[in-house]
């Protein structure tokens, strides 16, 4: 069954859940971006990837991210236990697929906050679910900025996600909606938009077909 499929009798109004894919290099703001998106979207859930990279501060296990030592990662992976997972500044962060399959079988939206990897993983496991949206800084500077302002990662570890930056930039052509985050509410306003047009589209409301053969047959 493709992932995100709805099984049983589908009712007026029910939609499949739709799978909403953000990336960008580190530091372009997709986290602060989906967390306000899903703050004001009572049916918008996030998938919670699971890492083996070290907590940050105030970072919270199970909420931000599932932390895991690099063992029990292997062992899931193993499992068949994650959607996908990549090597990411020498770490391990993957989907795990519990969680987004219950919510997409309850017709809620997910948000994902992967790489360029990621996102194409999951577009091929659901084509049809899958809405894709690229977060661009304004400057690589302002990029380098704002990771120093954030104040989580040493000189060190904002060098290595520069220097990975133009190697996720350069896949930005893979996806469906390109956002520039400049002025954030704009930019937060944009993602608004994206989400509440992608939900009315035909394909992810299969009642439609049942009620149109309805309209069709009164007299
Ligand atoms: N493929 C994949 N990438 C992920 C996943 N979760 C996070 N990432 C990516 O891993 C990179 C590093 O994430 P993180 O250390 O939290 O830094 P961030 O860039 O500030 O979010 C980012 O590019 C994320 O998009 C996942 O489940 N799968
Ligand atoms: N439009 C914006 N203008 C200025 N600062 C921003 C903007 N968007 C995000 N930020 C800040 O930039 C930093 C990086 O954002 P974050 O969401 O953590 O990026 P990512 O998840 O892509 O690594 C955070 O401190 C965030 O508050």
């Amino acid at each position: 069954m493709p992932v995100g499929s709805l099984s049983g009798p589908v009712f007026r109004g029910q939609r499949r859940g739709l799978m909403l894919v953000l990336s960008s290099p580190s530091g372009a703001g997709k986290t602060t971006l989906s967390r306000r998106l899903i703050a004001s979207n009572p049916d918008l859930v996030l998938s919670v990837s699971a890492t083996t990279r070290a907590p940050r501060p105030g970072e919270v296990d199970g909420q931000d991210y599932v932390f895991l030592t690099e063992k029990e990662f292997e062992r899931q992976a193993e499992n068949d236990e994650f959607y996908e997972y990549a090597r990411v500044f020498g770490h391990y962060y993957g989907t795990p697929k519990g969680p987004v399959e219950e919510a997409l079988e309850e017709g809620r939206d997910v948000v994902f906050d992967v790489d360029w990897q990621g996102g194409r993983a999951l577009a091929a496991g659901a084509p049809q679910d899958c809405v894709k949206v690229f977060i661009l800084p304004p400057s690589l500077n302002l990029l380098r900025d704002r990771l120093t302002k954030r104040a989580q990662d040493s000189d060190e570890v904002i060098n290595g996600r520069m220097a990975r930056a133009k190697a996720e930039i350069e896949h930005w052509d893979e996806y469906d909606y390109v956002i520039l985050n400049d002025d954030f509410s704009e930019a937060l306003e944009r993602l608004s938009l994206i989400l509440h047009a992608e939900r009315l589209r035909r394909v992810r409301h299969p009642w439609l077909s049942g009620f149109v053969a309805a309209l069709m047959e009164e007299g």
